[in-house]
């Protein structure tokens, strides 16, 4: 695991903000951390990165205690907390040059930056002219300079449009795929979450609600047959005499648990031998952020 916390725990004042967290982050792993404002993922993140230090609890990092490894394992990790820290009057290029140096980084690495987010267009551009997603961009490039192992990452796509929220969720890919990191990512929309993680973990209130892989997630989601129909009340109460459960009935749609391909034919066929017209039907998979707000509403 390149995260692991035992038992993490953390009270502002009297609330408790971050309750008994198990992290598990497994290595190349793109880990989406989700749950609504104020779910405690921000203060989560300064745990993580030893902006504060928890009232219990343990943090792994790399296999390494943050209490004695605190240097060792900062300096592999890159991470952008809320707003990049940019110099608005200086260029993109100037921007990371200043950083390298700082760094110790070789001044080739800032074009290789450049060319990663796909700035190298604009680096002679005041960042104070950059849209935010551009921002956003030059902010991931500041956080791979050192060329850290693990990249943490705060609401990165928070006000971008969704071409900005596309180019990040490539980018972060690209670096799982090509360049072996891996990348812890906060989020409270899970839409977005599902397109690039591969583990999820779902918080609410400070605790952990659901952690897993992707596929898991979805094998929580069951699927549903959705039937449009003339006339929903009649077919209901025939599917219901048929012994068919419903899970939710619209005025233009039922929706029953699926089965099979087999048991959706037997569906049709009963309706329309029972003169009611099938306009369409289909399995349709739970969408997630549906589960997301089933899981949070009943914590
Ligand atoms: N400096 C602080 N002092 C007191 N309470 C705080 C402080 N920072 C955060 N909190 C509280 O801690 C809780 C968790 O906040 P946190 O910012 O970690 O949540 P979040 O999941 O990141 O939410 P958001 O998506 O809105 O940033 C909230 O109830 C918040 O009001």
């Amino acid at each position: 695991m390149v995260i692991n916390t035992q038992g993490l725990s953390f009270t502002f004042g009297k609330q408790q903000v971050v309750k008994s967290l198990e992290l598990q982050v497994p290595e190349g792993s793109i880990y989406g951390f989700l749950g609504p404002n104020g779910a405690g993922k921000t203060t989560t993140i300064k745990l993580l990165l030893n902006l504060l230090k928890p009232d219990a609890g343990d943090i792994f990092v790399f296999g390494q205690d943050i209490k004695s490894q605190r240097i060792s394992i900062l300096s592999q990790i890159g991470s952008l907390i809320e707003q990049p820290a940019i110099y608005q009057h200086l260029t993109g290029k100037e921007n990371l040059l200043n950083r390298a140096l700082l760094l110790g980084v070789p001044a080739q690495r800032v074009d290789d930056m450049l060319a990663l987010v796909h700035l190298s267009s604009a680096a002679d551009k005041k960042a104070g002219q950059y849209s935010l997603g551009m921002k956003q961009r030059l902010g991931i490039a500041l956080a791979m300079l050192a060329d850290p192992k693990l990249l943490i990452l705060d609401e990165p796509t928070n006000g971008l449009d969704p071409n900005g929220i596309i180019e990040i969720r490539e980018l972060l890919k690209k670096l799982v795929a090509e360049h072996g990191k891996t990348v812890f990512i906060s989020s409270h929309l899970l839409s977005e979450i599902e397109r690039m993680a591969t583990h999820v973990g779902i918080i609410n209130g400070g605790a952990m609600l659901f952690q897993g892989s992707i596929a898991d997630l979805q094998a929580i989601s069951k699927p549903l047959v959705r039937i449009e129909t003339e006339n929903t009340v009649d077919a209901a109460n025939l599917l219901t005499r048929h012994n068919y459960q419903l899970a939710q009935v619209t005025d233009h749609d039922l929706f029953v648990p699926y089965i099979s391909k087999q048991q959706m034919g037997e569906i049709n066929a009963l309706l329309n031998k029972n003169g009611l017209a099938v306009y369409s039907i289909g399995k349709q998979q739970k969408d997630l952020e549906k589960l997301f707000l089933d899981i949070t509403q009943n914590a």
